[in-house]
């Protein structure tokens, strides 16, 4: 299988301060495949997906290798990067609506990436994202492109964020906890959402998240992250049957002893389990 992503000798550190984040760290994504990044937090998820994206702000640094279908992201210009971004990487945040601006309606978001990246006309922006957005379950797409972010619930607009990812099919998509900041049963939804994405649409994927139960549900391999290092890495079915590294098991043992205390205060099957 080929690799979509590669990523080799990735150093990160504050240029301000000197301070490394990420000491040396190199990883693959499989073409179709999706790799989940855990660790604590502070460990150096979000850094180093923004590394990718080449989005970290100033002052962070970056050095090494990434090379999206063999293109290395680090030696393209500015402009070559805002090429990529979007269409061919996307980034799905942990709450969308710090990616919509609150003065316009969603709809206008929508067709400026559209148009941007395709240059296609108002009619096929519509109607390329109402059957996105029904095709993940929003209702009335229509009244949502005409509605402003804060008046749509975290939930929903996670949604609109996949529904325009269908619409750019990215060469990858890189999520940062995209359901941590939503109630369980539109983080069930959402969860839900990305795995008919990958079926769909068999695209790849890096997932970040906390939650161990989504983890095993989504991934086909997990990274894990301490301190800026990569203490393991390996197949989804071999990190959580045959742990290697001790924070791994640390790490597992928590999600148990979470799952068992949920299961003593609800009194049922835990959600994460499965
Ligand atoms: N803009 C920044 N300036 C300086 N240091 C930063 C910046 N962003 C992140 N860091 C540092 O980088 C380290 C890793 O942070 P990062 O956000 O990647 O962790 P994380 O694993 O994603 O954690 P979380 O799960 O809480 O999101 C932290 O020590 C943090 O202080």
């Amino acid at each position: 299988m080929t690799n979509i992503l590669e990523v080799k000798n990735l150093k990160i550190w504050d240029s301000r301060n000197e301070r490394v984040i990420v000491p040396n760290s190199s990883f693959h994504v499989k073409q179709g495949s999706c790799l989940a990044i855990v660790g604590e937090s502070g460990s150096g998820k979000s850094v180093t997906c923004k590394a990718i994206m080449r989005l970290n702000k100033a002052g962070i640094r970056q050095s090494g290798d990434i090379l999206l279908r063999g293109i290395n992201l680090m030696e393209l210009s500015e402009q070559e990067m805002r090429k990529k971004r979007g269409k061919q990487l996307c980034m799905i945040l942990q709450s969308s609506m710090r990616a919509f601006d609150p003065s316009c309606v969603v709809g206008v978001h929508l067709q400026e990436t559209l148009v941007e990246h395709f240059g296609w006309s108002r009619e096929e922006i519509t109607t390329k994202m109402k059957n996105a957005m029904e095709s993940v379950r929003l209702k009335n797409p229509i009244e949502v492109m005409n509605t402003y972010p804060h008046q749509l619930s975290g939930g929903m607009l996670q949604r609109v964020m996949i529904a325009l990812t269908i619409v750019l099919e990215p060469d990858i998509i890189i999520a940062d906890e995209p359901t941590t900041a939503l109630d369980t049963v539109s983080q069930f939804e959402v969860v839900e959402q990305f795995r008919q994405l990958r079926e769909r649409m068999g695209c790849s994927m890096i997932f970040i998240s906390h939650d161990l139960g989504i983890v095993k549900l989504m991934a086909d391999d997990v990274l894990v992250m301490k301190e800026g290092e990569i203490v393991e890495n390996g197949t989804t079915q071999a990190i959580f049957s045959e742990p290697q590294h001790t924070y791994t098991r640390y790490l597992l043992s928590t999600k148990l002893a979470l799952n068992q205390h949920f299961k003593r205060i609800m009194g049922g099957v835990s959600v994460a389990e499965g």
